[in-house]
């Protein structure tokens, strides 16, 4: 079943956190959110798990508007919040039991699937520990198989691996695809670009409350260029070393300025040509101006680069 998600819109008093938010999403897909702090994620998130009314917008499962049904979302989501509120006394079988309560399932039809769940993301030896006594990384584990335990429909994950170590965050991706391989849809918030790429078949940019890009992360990248090229003049570039060296690139063919007021000057090169070549090609554009160079790198576009040129609103 596909999620559409139209037009969704809230303030909170005079600020917008969210102007406009559509997007839809497949059976077994990974949607990725990403913007900068402020960007109106959480507001996103809160209104797809009901703890917040947006003033506007639809949220469409088998084309009903499910917004105006809490409890059919609080069945289809499963939500991992960024805060972790658990108790500390209970152990993790009575956390999961406690949950179960809390939704309306009987423990004794549930209590096989916590267990398994509880397995399944490394907690069998502590499950009947406290707590209180968990690491921050088995916490965020509890809280996973916490949200999968009434077989939702859709998972939606908050920074789901933040201040996690390799092993516990390679635990929760490979439950995250897992979850899409048997149809499950993810709503992935998160600012870990190593993340998104291992993760994400779709990923939206969010920027003061509005989407500013989306789509598949190959068609993003393809978007921004072949090759994305920093370059130096000399080693700490003034605003005025900055504007000369983007102006020898204004206007040539397949060179697009990304942006010259950070510590270098970003270009995007659009075509079919060898990495060798446009270094050459920047090398002698340079050069023909007369212009050192400290330092030049050219690679492909990667996610971060995509999201950081999206919000400078120049790509
Ligand atoms: N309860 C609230 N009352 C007033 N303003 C709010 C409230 N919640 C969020 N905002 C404002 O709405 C805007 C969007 O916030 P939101 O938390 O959705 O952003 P975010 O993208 O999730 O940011 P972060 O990456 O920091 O979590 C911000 O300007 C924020 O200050």
């Amino acid at each position: 079943m596909t999620l559409e998600i139209k037009d969704l819109k809230k303030s909170y008093k005079d600020v917008a956190a969210l102007r406009s938010l559509s997007f839809s999403l497949s059976p077994g897909r990974i949607l990725a959110l990403l913007g900068p702090n402020g960007a109106g994620k959480s507001t996103a998130i809160k209104i797809m798990t009901t703890l917040v009314p947006p003033d506007g917008g639809q949220i469409l499962w088998e084309g009903r508007d499910i917004l105006r049904e809490p409890r059919k979302i609080r069945d289809l989501v499963g939500y991992v919040s960024q805060e972790l509120a658990m108790d500390k006394v209970l152990t993790a079988v009575e956390f999961m039991q406690f949950t179960a309560g809390i939704l309306h399932l009987k423990w004794r039809d549930h209590r096989d699937r916590a267990l398994q769940l509880l397995d399944r993301l490394g907690l069998k030896e502590a499950q009947d520990r406290q707590i209180g006594k968990y690491s921050g990384g088995m916490k965020r584990r509890l809280d996973l198989a916490t949200a999968l335990l009434h077989n939702p429909r859709i998972l939606i994950l908050d920074e789901p691996t933040t201040g996690l170590d390799i092993e516990a965050r390679e635990l929760i991706w490979s439950l995250i695809r897992d979850f899409t391989k048997e149809g499950g849809s993810v709503i992935l918030a998160s600012h870990d670009f190593q993340e998104v790429q291992q993760l994400a078949d779709e990923v939206l940019i969010l920027d003061r409350g509005v989407v500013s890009q989306s789509g598949t992360p190959q068609a993003l990248k393809e978007q921004l260029g072949q090759f994305v090229v920093r370059l130096q003049t000399r080693e700490y570039m003034t605003a005025r070393d900055q504007e000369q060296a983007a102006a020898v690139f204004a206007g040539q063919t397949g060179l697009r300025v990304l942006n010259h007021d950070d510590t270098w000057v970003a270009l995007a090169v659009q075509g079919e040509s060898a990495m060798s070549e446009v270094q050459g090609t920047i090398l002698s554009h340079l050069e023909g101006a007369d212009l050192p160079v400290f330092s030049l790198n050219v690679q492909h576009p990667n996610m971060e680069d995509v999201y950081r040129f999206s919000l400078r609103g120049d790509s």
